[in-house]
């Protein structure tokens, strides 16, 4: 099962990354807690390993600020977190051929039935506006249909009964971190968790 860590915002946290090789990691470019500037973003991406892929997270974002990251090398792939609509995503794909990610809130099954529908290359599940550290009724998951990523609240408690849920990937933030910084020991405790399966 593929993790993506989210919310890096610092050197040391590519240290750990380098170390636990996740499939993939987050720069977020949205909310303030875990955002970082372009620049900073740019020198994270130096630091990671060439093969972990670091997607941008982004909220109702001017589809040319995300292009340019992606031509920068900053970014690989794009997780589109606010009220994206189907013209955004046309206009975004039409302008940058990477990955896409578009999350969606889920509270209910209308909220499942949305997220089938979505035009992009993968959906992800989560509880309210993203880095909320909540998750979301997953009774709700037997209703999906096509594969998803599961973010929301995920931590080492959780974990492995996430993993029942077949997902294709699990995203964390909040739940490696530690005073609102990214913990060491939880991020290999959360790895250690998933490989171990
Ligand atoms: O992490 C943030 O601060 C953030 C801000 C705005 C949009 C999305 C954000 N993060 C995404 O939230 C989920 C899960 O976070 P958590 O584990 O519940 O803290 C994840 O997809 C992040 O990419």
């Amino acid at each position: 099962m593929k993790v993506k860590f989210c919310g890096l915002t610092g050197p040391e946290d590519i240290s750990v990354a380098n170390e636990l090789k996740p499939d993939y990691v987050g720069f977020v470019f949205a909310g303030k807690k875990r955002r970082v500037t372009d620049e900073q973003a740019a020198a994270l991406r130096s630091l990671l390993c060439h093969h972990i892929p670091a997607v941008g997270v982004f909220a109702a974002e001017p589809v040319e600020h995300i292009l340019q990251l992606v031509i920068s090398g900053t970014i690989q792939v794009v997780q589109l977190h606010g009220r994206e609509d189907k013209t955004y995503i046309k206009k975004l794909r039409t302008q940058c051929d990477v990955p896409l990610i578009k999350a969606f809130s889920v509270a209910d099954a209308a909220d499942i039935e949305a997220a089938e529908q979505s035009d992009a290359d993968l959906i992800l599940l989560d509880n309210g506006a993203g880095g909320t550290g909540r998750v979301f009724p997953w009774h709700l998951l037997r209703l999906i249909k096509r594969p998803y990523i599961l973010a929301g609240g995920l931590n080492l408690c959780n974990v492995k009964k996430a993993m029942a849920y077949a997902p294709y990937a699990l995203d964390v933030s909040s739940g490696i971190e530690s005073n609102g910084r990214k913990d060491a020991a939880k991020m290999r405790a959360f790895m250690r968790l998933v490989r171990s399966q």
